[in-house]
Parts: C-alpha cells; structure tokens; sequence
C-alpha cells in the first residue's frame, strides 16, 4: 500500500514530518554559494558553451532571481532531504529514494562521469525507458556540467547516430542489450564516444568501454568532492544544461538548447499557476522521458515542489499503466490525447458490454456530469439535481477504478485532443486540463487550471509570459508567437533555423494557428507548419478536416489529408485494430469495427478482407461521413474528393507517428506515395 509506504517513510526519516507549503528560507550554500549569471548580450545562441540574456523583468513573476538546476534541487533536499522522492518498483515491492539519496546519487553519477572523462558542454545521451537511472544520469551529467540529452527509445540506430553525434555525446546511458545493439551498430560514428553504460540486466559482452549501472556508480568514488563541486560553482542560469531533441513532425530533429533558468523558471511559475503543493505531489512517469512534457512533468516539476515520481513498468502503454495508476492513485495525471482515447475507448467498449439498466444508469450520470462541469466551467457553478446520486452511483466509482480518485488535476497536452473526447471525460465528471506548448517553450506556455478553463481552450498565459498573435486574418487567427523566460536559448548549431523561430526581437513563432476569447482563453486552430496549399493556391489546415472525419465515423482510428501542390483534396484512412505485444497494429480489426461489422451482416474479421473485398457497408459507411464533412465546407477546395483505406494503422512502432503519437506527415507521405500517386492518376486518366 503506497500511502502507508510514503507514511511510514515520512516518518522513520524525519520524525516531525516535512512542513507542508512552508519551505524554509532557501540557503543556497553548500556546492555553490552565488547566483551570478554568466555575462551575455543576446537572447539566442546556437553555440553550446554560449550564455544568453534572459527575459527577465523588473516586477512581478519574470522579476525572481535565476537558479541553476543544482540550486533548485539543493533547495528541496535542505528542506524536504527526507521526503520521499523516486519510487520504482523491485521483485514487486516499491523501492523508495529520498531527496537526499537521490542527490547523493546524481553527485556520484557526476563523480564517474567525470571520472570516463565527460568535458564541458558535451552531450551524455540517456536511451531507454523511465527509471530512477534516467533521471540520475540526467542530473548527474548536468551537475559535471555536461549537455544532458534524451534520446527517444523507438529510435533506428541511424536517428541515435544523428542525435548522439549532434550533442558531440562523450557517453551514452543506455536501458538494455537491444538498445545498447542499436549504439554499437553505430559506434564507428561516433567519433566523440568513451564509454556505454548499461542500466539494466547483465552485460552480454565485455569491451573496455562498457559498464554496468553498478559498475558505473563506482567509478567516481575516488574523485574529490573538490572537483565536482569547482564545476557546480561554474554552471550559470543562463547557461545550456540540456537538450531536447523534437521528434521529427517538421524534418530533421533540432537540438532544442534549454538553459537551466528555463527549466527552474518554468517549473516554479507552473507550478504554482497550478498550486501545486510541496511534498504533496504525486506523480506516475510513463511518457517518453525525451520529451520536454514528461522531462518536466515527472522529473523537473517533481523536483521543485519536493513531490515523488513513481516508475511505471516499460509495458505502461501496452496495458500495465492501469495497475501501476490503481497502486500509486497520483495526485496529477499527465497523458497525451492518444492516452485519454485509448481510456474511452476502453470505457466506452465495458459500458456497451452493460446491462441495458446500468446502460440507462451510466447514460443518465453521464448526462449529469456533463451538466455540471459545463456550469463549472462557465463560473455558474449549478449544481443539477441527482448529481449527488450520480456522483455516488458513478463518477466516484469510475475515479476509483481508473486510479485517479485522488487525482486533482489531469492534464492533457502535447498534441489537439477532440472536443468529443473531452466531453467524454467532462460527463464522468474528469475535466481534463489542457495545456498547450513546446519544446522550444520548456514545456507549457499556456495552462488551464480547474478553476479556469474552457473546452477546447488550452488554457490562458502563465504569469510572466506573454503571447502575441501574429498577421491576424479577419477572424482573429494568427500565428501565436511566445515571449518569457521559458523561451529556449537557440537550436544547437543551427543559426538558420533558430532565425526561423526566433525573430530579431526575441519572440518565438510557434507556427501554430490560434485565436484568444475575450478572456484570453487560447484555443489553438491549425499548425502553419502543416498547413496544405493546393495546386489552386488555397490554404487548408488539415486537422478540423480529419478531426471531423474520425468524429463523424467511429470506426476510423487515423486520417491524414493529404492535398499539397495537388489538385485536390484526398485522404489516406486507417481503420481501429487489435494492436499486439509490441504496440504494433495487427491485421485484425477492432471492437468497434467488428461491430459495426456484425450489425451490418458483414462477416469479416480482418483489415485486409476489407480492403481486398472493397467492402462495400465500410467503404459506404466513410464516404458517407466524408459527404456530411463536405457539406459543411467552406469552398470546393477544402471538399475531400478522394479516400483510400490502408492495410496498416499508424504507430510509434510503425514510424508513422511520434513517441508524444503526432502525426509525422512527411513520413507517411514518402510511405504511401505510390497509392497516393495513384489516386490522383485515375482521375488524371478519366
Ligand atoms: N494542447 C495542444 N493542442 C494542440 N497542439 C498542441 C498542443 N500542445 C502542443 N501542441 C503541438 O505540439 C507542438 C510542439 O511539439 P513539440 O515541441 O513537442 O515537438 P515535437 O513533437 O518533439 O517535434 P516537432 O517540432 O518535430 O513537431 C506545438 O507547436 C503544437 O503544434
């Protein structure tokens, strides 16, 4: 039982218990005494030993004193050291480090890294799923003054090549023997490697140059304290600490160069915009950890407010996070929108399972709760009659089974969520928080809170920032453009892309569309960066369109439109399948399509019959659904003439989509090109 664990660690470690919300004056002693920030006349760099000025202000939240990350964690172990800080699980018990432990560790993973000859501002490249090692070497290599670096673990060994040999990594942290396989495929091109270090499991070979995680704690255990601390003392708030690399829905990846007041500012005012409470927090880590969400939610977040981060096991996504969210009930839940489908869906297919009286009962509380979190939302705060019943019946029954029942904030982020998914989630009384950023942002740049939020908003500014709408058209879209302290430093050796995002002043083109409500909600309508212009030169954002699809026909599972430089607008189309094991999508088909399948007489279990046979109830059962999208199109160019069905669904695994599960078009459009050129050479023929 996890509460009873955090008790009683709480109380064998410190028998007053911490003080909540009462941090202590914050002593900034030990390694490092002052907060100098390194001297720097810009706001952007793409030089990794270069410092940049910060955004900072004479009042109010951009006004507060930079921090290294070092300090930010000094802070929590001199107030909160005993506190419980990193759970994972061992032979099936939670194994629980303090904040002082874990600090103990990052500076002895600092120590050897050190010691295999880590030198300033060089990369050590972290591939593998979450665990404390992750966040250890992390930290570790921060402290030694390295560049810390994720690597996403779905990657070829070609894209760890690209990024390892990018962030010039001395080492390379890796979890297991497949992903160390994938870095000695391509050790020979990495002329800036000294060591590999292993985090789980044996070694299955020996070389000079491969450690152990046990191996690699050792090792710096002859370096004086002198040492590590002479570099903790030259790090400087306005310095690079880590990288993050993008995932690739634009081209190549960039090195997103994140200084260590980006990361301390941005968690402090997040934080607190969200009252976050210290020692209180929660949270589960399951996300990919390269990612600047999960990073800062689970790792940087954690840290400031002296909260505990709980390790899912590595099969989260494949079906374990329901039990892992059942034993540690978090405190805030962060999942990307595919996360919150994946629930409904799994919800949704339990209720049609229901009797048809308990299907009446969930419809009616559903009603309810819809009802009630609207009047919320909108400040009315009207309570409907029977919510009490309803919430007793229902919603606190779902909370509990879900493992959110002590969850008070559940946020969702990364990518659009639909409306329909929302209010799902909205009737069963769990508003999801949506929050809306970059990479190039330290995470968030606008937040919803539970008690400011609208639908489909991602919510307003965070205190300190600014945000500004570029070229607005007459509706009031344009493109939303980022000012505050949570702005990156520049992308690592790329002068010209970091123009791109960054103008001469200092704000960051976020290339994404959107509009502000007359309360400064935020709602996000379109990605300029993906935006599809025809051969007839007509702009047309392509998520409402396929949104409006998957909405309209249930069984879909992915749309991409595809249409740029062409002379219309057609759609490649996946249908919902089992996924296997290894998250890859089988030929089989879904529940809601089998389904479908069954009520309409079609004996078919398999994507593939579908598509051979042209099944005629699915083919119609689309074009239908791609009519009522075109009825309500604003002009002929952004009418869907053209579909096909794909024998594959889209996946991580598949490389259709990014870890945080976004689309990358440029890939599927290299992938599907011969059925797309096919589609528009029919019509060329005709
Ligand atoms: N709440 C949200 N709603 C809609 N889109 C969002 C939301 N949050 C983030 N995004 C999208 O994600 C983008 C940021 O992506 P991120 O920095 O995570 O990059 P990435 O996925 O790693 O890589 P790439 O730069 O290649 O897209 C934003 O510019 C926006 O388009």
């Amino acid at each position: 039982d996890i509460e009873s664990d955090l008790s009683l660690m709480a109380n064998m470690c410190c028998p007053c218990g911490p003080q909540p919300n009462e941090p202590k004056p914050v002593p900034l002693s030990l390694a490092s005494g002052v907060t100098t920030l390194a001297l720097a006349s810009n706001f952007w760099t793409t030089r990794r030993d270069e410092a940049v000025r910060l955004r900072m202000e004479g009042s109010g939240p951009a006004s507060e004193t930079p921090i290294t990350t070092h300090q930010m964690f000094l802070q929590t172990v001199e107030n909160f050291g005993d506190h419980p800080a990193l759970a994972s699980k061992k032979n099936d018990q939670w194994e629980i480090m303090t904040w002082r432990q874990y600090y103990e560790q990052c500076r002895a993973a600092a120590k050897s890294f050190l010691k295999l000859g880590l030198e300033r501002y060089h990369g050590v490249g972290i591939l593998g799923f979450n665990a404390p090692e992750w966040f250890i070497s992390n930290i570790g290599c921060i402290f030694a003054g390295g560049l810390a670096t994720g690597i996403y673990a779905t990657n070829s060994p070609e894209a760890c090549q690209y990024v390892a040999h990018n962030c010039e990594a001395n080492v390379l942290v890796v979890e297991d023997n497949k992903q160390l396989q994938k870095i000695l495929q391509v050790k020979d091109q990495l002329p800036h490697l000294k060591a590999i270090i292993q985090y789980k499991g044996e070694l299955q070979q020996k070389a000079p140059f491969l450690y152990t995680w046990a191996e690699f704690m050792k090792l710096g255990e002859d370096v004086p304290n002198k040492d590590l601390n002479d570099i903790i003392d030259c790090l400087r708030a306005n310095e690079c600490c880590t990288l993050i690399y993008t995932s690739g829905t634009t081209g190549n990846p960039k090195g997103v160069m994140l200084s260590h007041d980006n990361i301390t500012w941005t968690t402090t005012t997040a934080g607190n915009m969200v009252h976050l409470n210290f020692t209180e927090e929660v949270v589960i880590s399951y996300l990919p950890l390269s990612h600047v969400a999960a990073q800062v939610n689970d790792m940087w977040m954690i840290m400031r407010f002296a909260g505990t981060t709980y390790f899912a096991e590595p099969d989260a996504l494949k079906g374990s996070l329901g039990q892992t969210l059942k034993e540690v009930r978090p405190t805030s839940f962060l999942g990307v929108p595919r996360v919150w489908e994946k629930m409904q869906e799994k919800m949704k297919a339990i209720g049609a399972k229901a009797s048809p009286m308990r299907k009446k009962v969930g419809d009616w509380a559903k009603s309810i709760g819809l009802q009630y979190n609207y009047s919320a939302m909108n400040g009315e705060n009207a309570v409907p009659w029977g919510f009490t019943l309803a919430n007793t019946l229902a919603f606190k029954k779902v909370r509990a089974a879900l493992g959110l029942d002590r969850c008070k904030i559940c946020f969702t982020g990364a990518a659009p969520i639909t409306k329909e998914t929302l209010e799902y989630f909205m009737s069963l009384n769990i508003p999801l928080l949506e929050l809306y950023g970059m990479s190039e942002s330290s995470g968030p740049h606008t937040i919803s809170t539970n008690s400011d939020y609208r639908i489909t908003s991602c919510g307003k500014v965070m205190p300190g920032c600014d945000l500004k709408l570029d070229k607005p058209d007459e509706d009031g879209n344009g493109e939303i453009c980022f000012w505050g302290r949570n702005v990156f430093m520049g992308y690592l050796n790329m002068p010209d892309k970091t123009a791109e995002a960054l103008d001469e002043i200092g704000w960051l083109h976020s290339g994404d569309l959107g509009r502000c409500d007359q309360y400064n909600f935020l709602y996000i309508t379109g990605r300029l960066k993906e935006i599809i212009i025809t051969a007839g030169g007509e702009n047309i954002p392509p998520v409402p369109i396929e949104d409006a699809l998957k909405a309209e026909t249930p069984i879909i599972s992915n749309v991409m439109l595809v249409g740029d430089k062409l002379k219309f607008l057609s759609m490649l189309i996946t249908l919902k399948c089992v996924v296997d094991d290894d998250g890859k999508p089988t030929d089989k088909l879904g529940p809601e399509v089998l389904e479908f399948c069954q009520k309409n007489n079609v004996r078919t279990t398999k994507v593939s019959e579908i598509i051979t046979n042209k099944e005629p109830v699915i083919y119609n059962v689309i074009q239908e659904g791609i009519e009522r999208i075109n009825a309500k199109a604003t002009s002929n160019a952004q009418k869907v003439q053209k579909f096909v069905i794909l024998e594959r669904d889209f996946s991580v695994e598949g490389g259709e989509l990014t870890p945080t599960m976004k689309l990358k078009r440029p890939v599927v459009m290299k992938m599907y090109k011969k059925k797309i050129e096919e589609m528009y050479a029919v019509t060329e023929n005709k």
